[in-house]
């Protein structure tokens, strides 16, 4: 079983004499774990000697009114999976831990990136995940940490605050992990009743259709607003409520600047990005595509 530390000092304390010698691995997650968060901790394992997952549903990531209080809290039954796929040490810290004043006085605002996407309508979202990250990584103070491109925007966002504040830390990024049936793995699909996770495989499906028509289209530009506006038909009619549906570079940048600096018909990377709400649950998916134009 792994160790289980709800405090800063004594996790410290613990890791120290791995410090000089071991790799360590740094997994943060909010708990209520399944086999998307496992395969994280597995990735962990190839890359480390010692892995660390933390358990933490982060006040300042949520704004008012989004589900903080009602999050599901699964702890034990979290420690359990954790077990099984070789976990050294969880830690599950208390926000008064994490936190002496709320919200903390101290921000980490990444800038741009953070405007789009989920940044328009969970404006602080990412103010709150950048200062939680970062105080995870100064408290794990690991050699690598692993992401999962679910949470794309996420990802990209955390990579840079590495190369902005010079943390010696490699990111890993890990492959959305899905259902039998293509819906990502999401601990906020269990909001979802029997008929809406029934529909909710619709909105990767059209992911997929979208990507495959990116590759067959030979003139990207205009047809791309076409391609989404029959897409965000398709997934409104079937219940869901779009916060956006974007297609960008790899980088997240607009695809008209992206095509316009490939002028020399080299591959493109793009990222076909979806939030959605369907009932009560806010669903995450993403594609990476590659087209020749
Ligand atoms: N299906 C998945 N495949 C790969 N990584 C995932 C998947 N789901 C979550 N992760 C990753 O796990 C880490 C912790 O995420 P989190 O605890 O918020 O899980 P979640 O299931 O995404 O929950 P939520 O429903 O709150 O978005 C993040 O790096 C996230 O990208
Ligand atoms: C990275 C993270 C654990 C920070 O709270 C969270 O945003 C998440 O679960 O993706
Ligand atoms: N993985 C996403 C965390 C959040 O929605 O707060």
């Amino acid at each position: 079983m792994p160790t289980i530390h709800h405090h800063i000092a004594y996790l410290r304390e613990a890791l120290k004499p791995y410090r000089s010698q071991q790799c360590i691995a740094l997994v943060p997650t909010m708990g209520n774990l399944h086999d998307g968060h496992l395969e994280l901790v597995r990735l962990a394992r190839q890359h480390a000697d010692i892995v660390v997952v933390t358990i933490f549903v982060n006040p300042t990531q949520f704004g008012v009114g989004e589900d903080f209080d009602s999050y599901p809290r699964t702890l034990d039954a979290d420690v359990a999976k954790l077990a099984t796929v070789g976990t050294d040490y969880v830690f599950a810290p208390t926000s008064d831990e994490m936190y002496s004043v709320l919200p903390p006085p101290t921000s980490i605002h990444a800038g741009a990136i953070t405007d789009q996407l989920c940044g328009q309508t969970r404006p602080t979202h990412f103010d709150g995940v950048g200062i939680v990250v970062s105080k995870l990584f100064n408290i794990v103070q690991p050699d690598t940490a692993i992401f999962g491109q679910k949470d794309y925007q996420q990802l990209a966002i955390i990579k840079q605050l590495v190369r902005d504040l010079s943390y010696p830390i490699e990111i890993i990024s890990a492959p959305i992990v899905r259902a039998i049936d293509g819906l990502a793995l999401s601990s906020r699909n269990q909001y979802l009743s029997s008929a809406e996770r029934n529909i909710a495989p619709l909105l990767q499906q059209e992911l997929q259709r979208l990507a495959k028509q990116l590759k067959n289209s030979e003139h990207l530009g205009l047809d791309i607003e076409i391609l989404i506006k029959q897409s965000r038909k398709r997934i409104i009619s079937a219940g869901f409520n779009i916060d956006y549906l974007e297609i960008k570079t790899a980088q997240l940048e607009p695809i008209t600047a992206g095509l316009a600096k490939n002028t020399n018909n080299a591959p493109q990377d793009l990222i076909v990005i979806v939030a959605a709400w369907l009932g009560r649950a806010r669903l995450l998916d993403n594609l990476l595509v590659t087209v020749h134009s």
